[in-house]
């Protein structure tokens, strides 16, 4: 028979595939991709698209479960659960399946078979551990609503008490929203340009403090947003920086040009290693607190040896590795393209009375071929976006035979590929450690050493 769009038919999962859907065979023949399934379910499923040789499709119901579902089936709304992708599997199975994700792309992308992929270093929280949470608004009849984009759209499901926001983070939004609803506040509709709210976005800390950022449709802040704004803070002593983000152009990135502070600190403090970082709104800082302490340690310990070294932290944010690294080496220097995170760097180090760390605000695809060129660097820590490495950088690293190299990674994919053209220069990938910094979510992080043959 022929399948079709809508058909609802009977699935048995296989396995779990890179990108973290379930894989099954209809007829033992043709392949269907299912969001949140586990190998050994039994389902009824919805297909949502076809092509030549494979489908897509939901779940409607299980017939019966795999054994590495969790036990509370209520908990799951099938399509995509508060955005946790990975929700419905044990902790432990997801930590085996993000270790295989990097396996399988290491071998087949990087074409690596030989080097050990360690086991996953799971998190110590599992949930509420998100840091920075920011949801878009939108409205569900007249009501002012924020949440998730459900997946390939740009509608919004609610979560009340999400599970990955920091519960500060949630309470805080829970407040804004019942306000902006009283206060009968538009909300910005992206198909005709038009309405103010956009987005919130929360920042915690591990002081329970917390930094608000409303982000309008808008070129300037009027009285009745800044009484809003004011009205949460004094409901939260937590809140201690409030800004505006003014963003009226057409595009997908939430936050705007112009971040204006209404009220409280400039920047928000998190400490790390005895070391009080600042971040502004629109600074990089790693969103899981407890599992970023444990990736900087083991990233640092990759190192053979820091003492009296020069070294690089390139895509450096805020410049939280170099500052710690900086306690032994000999000199640190940190590229970094945000000109906020830059200057949240520089405060911190001034605070912390550390005078060998120097910023560079730049691109590293300019920065780090003129920086290698003109002093002796012994060792690198690479930790680029999602898009990797430019290849001239990798080549660049290579040609000035900086002999070792810690490569972070939030994409195990460019990693691979990254890794490909370091091993063709002579580089050696002498381990791999996956790190689990976004737990019920099928993200992995992933540490690598590299040495020069
Ligand atoms: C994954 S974050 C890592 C930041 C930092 N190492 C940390 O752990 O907080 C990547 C950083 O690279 C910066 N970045 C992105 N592209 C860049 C480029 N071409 N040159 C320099 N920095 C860049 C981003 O602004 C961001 O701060």
């Amino acid at each position: 028979m022929k399948l079709q769009k809508g058909q609802i038919i009977e699935l048995k999962i296989e396995k779990i595939v890179y990108g973290g859907e379930g894989l099954g065979y209809y007829n033992n023949e043709f392949a269907m991709f299912v969001p949140m399934s586990v190998p050994g379910d039994i389902l009824k499923v919805e297909i949502i698209s076809l092509k030549k040789t494979y489908g897509r499709a939901l779940i409607k119901s299980i017939i019966s479960p795999g054994e590495e579902r969790i036990s509370d089936l209520n908990r799951l709304t099938f399509e995509d659960f508060q955005g946790c992708d990975f929700g419905m599997l044990n902790y432990e199975s997801q930590l085996k399946y993000k270790r295989d994700m990097v396996e399988d792309v290491v071998r087949r992308i990087g074409k690596n078979s030989i080097v050990n992929i360690e086991e996953t270093l799971g998190s110590p929280v599992e949930s509420n551990y998100r840091n920075k949470v920011i949801e878009p608004f939108s409205l569900n009849g007249n009501e002012i609503i924020t949440g998730f984009f459900k997946r390939k759209s740009h509608d919004v499901f609610q979560v009340e008490d999400n599970m990955l926001n920091s519960i500060l983070g949630n309470k805080i939004i829970s407040k804004l929203k019942d306000i902006l609803n009283k206060k009968k506040i538009s909300v910005y509709d992206e198909k005709r340009h038009k309405g103010l709210l956009r987005h919130v976005m929360v920042r915690t800390n591990s002081f329970n403090e917390a930094m608000l950022v409303l982000i309008i449709n808008d070129t300037k802040i009027s009285e009745n947003i800044k009484e809003i704004l004011k009205e949460v803070m004094d409901n939260f002593k937590e809140v201690v920086s409030v800004y505006v983000s003014l963003n009226d152009r057409k595009t997908n990135v939430a936050l705007g040009n112009k971040n204006i502070l209404i009220c409280g600190e400039k920047t928000i403090k998190e400490d790390i290693s005895g070391i009080h970082f600042n971040i502004s709104p629109t600074s990089f800082f790693q969103i899981n607190l407890e599992q970023t302490r444990r990736l900087y340690e083991l990233a640092i310990s990759m190192f053979e040896n820091i003492e009296n070294k020069n070294i690089v932290d390139a895509y450096a944010g805020t410049g939280t590795i170099g500052m710690i690294l900086s306690k032994k080496a000999k000199k640190v220097y940190s590229i970094e393209i945000v000109e906020s995170a830059v200057k949240d760097g520089i405060k911190t180090a001034k605070e912390n009375k550390i005078e060998n760390v120097e910023f560079i605000c730049g691109d590293v695809n300019q920065e780090l071929g003129k920086l290698i060129k003109a002093e002796a660097i012994d060792s690198i820590i690479l930790d680029p976006p999602r898009k990797g490495i430019d290849e001239e950088s990798l080549l660049n690293i290579s040609k000035v035979g900086i002999k070792e190299i810690v490569y972070i990674s939030c994409n195990p994919s460019t990693f691979a590929r990254d890794i490909e053209i370091l091993e063709k220069e002579g580089y050696e990938l002498v381990k791999v450690k996956p790190v689990d910094m976004f737990p019920q979510t099928s993200h992995i992080e992933v540490v690598g050493r590299l040495i020069k043959k």
